[in-house]
């Protein structure tokens, strides 16, 4: 399985429905703190515009509504992990992605056998407070030597001027949030992330 280069993270169908036409082929729907019907909503939303616009959504954390309203794809990190079916979810047909931040965590991942492997933060990140340091370039080197052929995700603090460094050092795609959603104009940032990442996505034909 190969996933585009640029893999962007909202936490509304809103944010779906404003940047996924510009022509983002990845994006997770990542929503905290909302009642479930509200999650259900927003994830039934984000489904119809991704079919409409050939893009691949990927929800995070609600697997069990992924499953509930036909979605193919969902990232968990550890904690998920352990509260999660993971039969019910291969049973669906659901395709999984996992964070890790450390060595350990690698390792419990890497034994549900994902479809890609997340590693985190690269970079300080804003979003969310962190109980890992930025983990650096040559650690996600070092985790492109340890997952074999899986699917590499970088995130956390990346930029546009650091998305030539993380894919340098073995990363296949570039996670993203702040430096969209935050940005003055965040339409004009995700067409400047597209042509950033173009050269990895003509590899993907
Ligand atoms: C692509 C990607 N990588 C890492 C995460 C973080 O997942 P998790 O550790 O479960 O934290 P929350 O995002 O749920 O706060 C992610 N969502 N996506
Ligand atoms: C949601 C998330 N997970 C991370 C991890 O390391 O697991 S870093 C992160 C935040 C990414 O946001 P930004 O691009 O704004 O830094
Ligand atoms: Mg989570």
């Amino acid at each position: 399985m190969k996933l585009d280069p640029f893999y962007l993270i909202v936490d509304s169908s809103d944010w779906v429905a404003r940047l996924v036409p510009l022509g983002v082929k990845l994006v997770q729907l990542r929503i905290k703190d909302r009642s479930e019907t509200e999650i259900r909503t927003e994830i039934r939303n984000a489904k119809a515009i991704c079919a409409a616009d050939r893009c691949q959504l990927i929800v995070n954390d609600y697997w069990r509504l992924a499953i509930e309203e036909g979605c193919d794809f969902i990232h968990l990190g550890q904690e998920d992990l352990a509260d999660a079916d993971l039969g019910a979810i291969r049973s669906a047909g659901v395709k999984l992605g996992v964070s890790t931040h450390d060595a350990v965590e690698l390792t419990a991942a890497l034994a549900v056998e994902p479809d890609y492997i997340a590693l985190g933060p690269i970079y300080a990140t804003i979003l969310k407070q962190m109980k890992w340091a930025p983990q650096g370039l040559e650690r996600l080197r070092h985790w492109r030597s340890l997952v074999g052929d899986l699917p590499l995700v970088a995130i956390g603090g990346l930029n546009i001027d650091r998305i030539d460094g993380v894919f340098e050092h073995g990363a296949d795609s570039a996670a993203v949030v702040t430096d969209i959603t935050l940005n003055e104009n965040p339409e004009k940032r995700t067409r400047q992330w597209i042509a950033a990442t173009n050269s990895k996505r003509i590899d993907l034909r």
